[in-house]
């Protein structure tokens, strides 16, 4: 009895505490006087995520919809608050004018010594990102990309083959495996300089490892939830990310494919090449390009003077985790990209048919070949990329953390030093106010006349200010270059097989579709 009563006891006090606990926490938002949405004792505003009668996308959708109409507003994930920026002025000070209070994103710490691929710039945070991205920006101009367009174009040449494969037994295809192959071969062959053939051959071994790299990103989600985690227990859990086999593998690519290139004085063009040049070039502190058409100056004014400017060395480890970028912050935004489009002609062939009609006459036009130059001369499939990117935006919303104490302008509210901040992407994509028919697949979202008539930072599926997706260029030249391969020889339907509607699970690395999109092909 004794022993029953103390255990009711101690259950009693337990709950009593993190009952006040919780309690003393929702009170973050009434005392600094910010807008919110009123929460639950336990789940904050969360608890139809964490009873899964929502799905995240449908539970965030709510929150910007209780939110819009308040330039910022607070919302708690279970104890932790956050503040949401919804008006469009607002994000744009954040993200560009004030960015020295918020340039680090508040990702998990990256332990170099046991996850060396991790030290890449998208994870970096204070000098160190800030040196290394003004190094890489100049790599991702213009210029460049003319350089690495024919190995783009050449990967994009192994579509056809890999889908006749399809058709003749007239089976439906997973849209989302053809687009991770294709690139996952643009990757091997732009950052890493190899032949991946992945699209002829889906057990090959670099593409087996990307892949398992994308299955494994739930341990990036522990390490979100305890981001202190300390080294050992990393280590003893196997939660570095890529585990150490994987970094072995592509740490080695690019170390022999260096040596190999020194050796025997060749260059390629690619993103590894732009890497060699400024290892060997210390003194260089921003690549030189006369075809360049990267703001250095502008980028380097927005991220205040307030650092120490100090050359980057580029050891074999910090150039083989800038090669890995491309799987880790470039893959799931690419593939995903080209999958949702595909699925998205496939579901509306009128668009598809006018799409195709543009790609076709513009190769016709040029003796049949598709050149860097045509990309410029497709204004509708310009048009079809940006409105995926909108209905399909790879990330929900953006994040950032706050360095220093900000009182946010024309308001007296502070932001508290380490606050989150999340800037409301998909809210701001299916937003009535901004795009007329935010459910529907309807590009002239995106005609001169309706850009015109939005204000700027409503759209943002590469981020915006100085921590905007350093890759945009890349990112939209290999869409491009996919798109036109995949149309100009085949016509896509939805199957039977086709999941609808689509079970997207927002992760770490970007959406992910449950089961893959299956369509079928028929070749024209
Ligand atoms: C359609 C494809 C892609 C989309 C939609 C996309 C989108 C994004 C978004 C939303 C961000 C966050 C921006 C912010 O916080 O303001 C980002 C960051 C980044 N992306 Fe991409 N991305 C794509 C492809 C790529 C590729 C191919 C690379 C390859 C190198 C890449 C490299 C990066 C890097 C390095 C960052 C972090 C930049 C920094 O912190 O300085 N992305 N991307």
């Amino acid at each position: 009895m004794y022993v029953l009563t103390s255990f009711l006891l101690s259950l009693v006090t337990l709950f009593l505490s993190l009952y006040l606990y919780m309690k003393k926490c929702h009170k973050f938002f009434e005392k600094s006087r910010i807008p919110h949405i009123k929460p639950h004792w336990f789940f904050g505003n969360m608890k139809d995520l964490f009873l899964k009668r929502k799905d995240v996308v449908a539970g965030y959708q709510d929150i910007y919809e209780e939110l819009k109409h308040h330039r910022f507003a607070g919302f708690y994930m279970l104890h932790k608050p956050s503040i949401m920026i919804c008006d469009p002025e607002l994000i744009k000070i954040i993200l560009v004018k004030d960015f020295s209070y918020f340039h680090e994103r508040g990702y998990p710490r990256v332990v170099k010594e046991v996850e060396p691929l991790s030290n890449h710039v998208a994870n970096m945070t204070g000098d160190e990102w800030k040196n290394l991205r003004i190094k890489l920006t100049g790599t991702f101009s213009s210029g460049k990309m003319k350089m690495m367009f024919p190995l783009v174009k050449k990967c994009a040449e192994g579509i056809k083959p890999a889908l006749n494969k399809y058709y003749s037994d007239d089976e439906a295809f997973d849209a989302k495996d053809l687009n991770a192959r294709f690139t996952t071969d643009v990757i091997g062959s732009c950052a890493f300089g190899i032949e991946a053939n992945s699209l002829q051959d889906p057990d090959s071994e670099f593409r087996k490892m990307g892949k398992a790299f994308n299955e494994k990103r739930w341990k990036t989600s522990i390490r979100y939830l305890f981001p202190q985690v300390p080294v050992f227990l990393i280590k003893l859990l196997n939660l570095e990310t890529p585990p150490p086999q994987m970094t072995n593998y592509f740490t080695n690519i690019v170390r022999d494919m260096i040596k190999y290139r020194e050796e025997n004085n060749i260059t390629r063009g690619d993103f590894l090449d732009l890497l060699i040049s400024m290892k060997n070039d210390k003194k260089v502190e921003r690549p030189k390009d006369q075809n360049d058409d990267v703001d250095l100056e502008k980028f380097v004014s927005q991220i205040g003077t307030n650092y120490k400017k100090n050359d980057v060395e580029m050891t074999i480890e910090l150039m083989a985790a800038q090669c890995f970028l491309f799987y880790a912050a470039g893959f799931e935004g690419a593939s995903n990209t080209l999958m949702f489009l595909l699925y998205e002609l496939a579901e509306n062939p009128e668009i598809q048919n006018k799409l195709r009609n543009e790609i076709i006459s513009a190769i016709d036009d040029n003796d049949g070949e598709f050149t860097y130059e045509m990309m410029r001369k497709l204004p509708y499939l310009e048009m079809v990329i940006s409105e995926t990117l909108r209905k399909h935006s790879i990330a929900l919303f953006l994040i950032r953390k706050c360095s220093e104490n900000y009182k946010i302008p024309d308001s007296e509210v502070v932001i508290k030093k380490g606050s989150s901040i999340v800037i409301p992407t998909f809210g701001l994509h299916f937003d009535t106010r901004y795009f007329e028919k935010p459910n529907d697949f309807y590009p002239e979202h995106f005609s001169d006349e309706n850009k015109k008539k939005r204000p700027h930072y409503v759209y943002l599926p590469f981020g915006e200010g100085p921590r905007v997706c350093i890759a945009e260029r890349f990112a939209r030249m290999q869409i491009t270059v996919g798109v036109v391969y995949l149309l100009k020889d085949f016509h896509y339907e939805v199957s039977p097989k086709t999941k609808k509607p689509l079970e997207v699970i927002p992760t770490a690395g970007g959406m992910k579709v449950k089961d893959g999109i299956w369509l079928k092909c028929r070749p024209l």
